[in-house]
């Protein structure tokens, strides 16, 4: 039998163009300062679009941090977080010379890093990378020049990299006498493959924006002067999206790295949906009513 409904015939064939990411406007946005007074080494702002910006401001050591600068990262990433106007977390350096440039080695000691931030030495920029992992919102590290050692670690801790023509991203550690055998090892080989992986650990050399571009490092290499534009670009395209669909996509993928501590990220993911269920409800209530529950009464119990 004929098919008698009426047909969308695609006039010109299926398009990339299709997916409207060229319609998103790359226009500057508005920034309010959302720094907190005592801060000394970064700065945070917001943008009603739903998107923040994290920033070090240590221009006169090429953005490297000391404790002090991870302390204020970290609270401003906590803060970011629980803002629910906000959508999207961008990191990055004050200036076009660099993203930041590792630990700062004038604070080095024995035992880690000190400034007098904390009482003892350690390595505090640990806890960032964990809960930049652990963040349910998408980071994006904006790079301008250089992004070394600790810096570059940051860099490919963040969800996504768009990086300026002018960037230059490798690690120093076996120069300077350390090592990241965490994320900078595990995340650099999913990144770029084994072989590639051991030859910037090992070797020191630093890898140009195009290059990286190639290696499956970054995610775009743009003009230095339209890094915050097209940065933006790719904001407002994810905040147009579905946060939990893009909390547990996150989830998912850190939980295929991350053994034991993802699966718990994306189970925690998943109850906290659950919470939200009849179902989830119904055993809270049923308890509280000093009642049987009965959840097979309930839609999402319907397996
Ligand atoms: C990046 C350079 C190659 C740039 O060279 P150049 O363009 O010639 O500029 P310079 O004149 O060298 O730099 C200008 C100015 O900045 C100072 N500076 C730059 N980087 C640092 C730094 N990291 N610490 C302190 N000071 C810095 C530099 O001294 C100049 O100051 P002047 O007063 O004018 O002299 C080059 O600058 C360079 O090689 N920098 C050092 C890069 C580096 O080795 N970083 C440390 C790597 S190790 C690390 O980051 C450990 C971090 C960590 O805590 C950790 C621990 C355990 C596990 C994981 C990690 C982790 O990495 O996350």
């Amino acid at each position: 039998m004929a098919d008698a409904s009426p047909r969308r015939v695609l006039q010109h064939g299926p398009r990339t163009s299709s997916d409207g990411f060229h319609l998103v406007s790359r226009a500057p946005t508005t920034w309010v300062d959302a720094t907190p007074i005592k801060y000394i080494d970064t700065t945070l702002h917001l943008s009603a679009e739903g998107i923040a910006k994290l920033t070090i401001c240590r221009p006169e050591v090429l953005n490297a941090f000391r404790p002090q600068t991870v302390l204020e990262l970290s609270e401003s990433l906590h803060s970011a977080r629980n803002n629910t106007q906000v959508g999207v977390i961008i990191l990055t350096g004050l200036g076009d010379e660099a993203f930041c440039t590792g630990g700062d080695q004038r604070h080095r000691g024995s035992g880690g890093y000190a400034d007098g931030a904390e009482p003892t030495p350690r390595l505090h920029v640990l806890d960032l990378q964990t809960q930049m992992r652990r963040c349910p919102k998408p980071i994006i590290a904006m790079v301008a020049g250089y992004a070394i050692g600790g810096g570059h670690i940051l860099h490919m801790i963040a969800d996504l990299t768009i990086a300026a023509d002018n960037a230059v991203f490798g690690q120093t550690g076996p120069r300077v006498g350390s090592f990241d055998a965490g994320y900078g090892s595990s995340r650099m080989a999913r990144l770029v493959g084994q072989k590639k992986a051991r030859e910037l650990w090992f070797l020191c050399n630093f890898v140009p924006a195009a290059d990286a571009l190639a290696m499956g490092l970054v995610n775009a290499v743009v003009p230095t002067a339209e890094l915050e534009l097209e940065t933006l670009r790719w904001c407002r395209r994810i905040v147009q999206h579905s946060p939990t669909a893009l909390q547990f996509l996150k989830a998912a993928l850190n939980a295929d790295e991350d053994g034991a501590a993802g699966l718990q990220e994306l189970g925690g993911a998943a109850t906290r949906l659950f919470y939200h269920s009849d179902e989830g409800k119904e055993g809270a209530a049923a308890f509280l009513q000093k009642r049987e529950p009965q959840f097979r009464a309930m839609p999402s119990a319907r397996l």
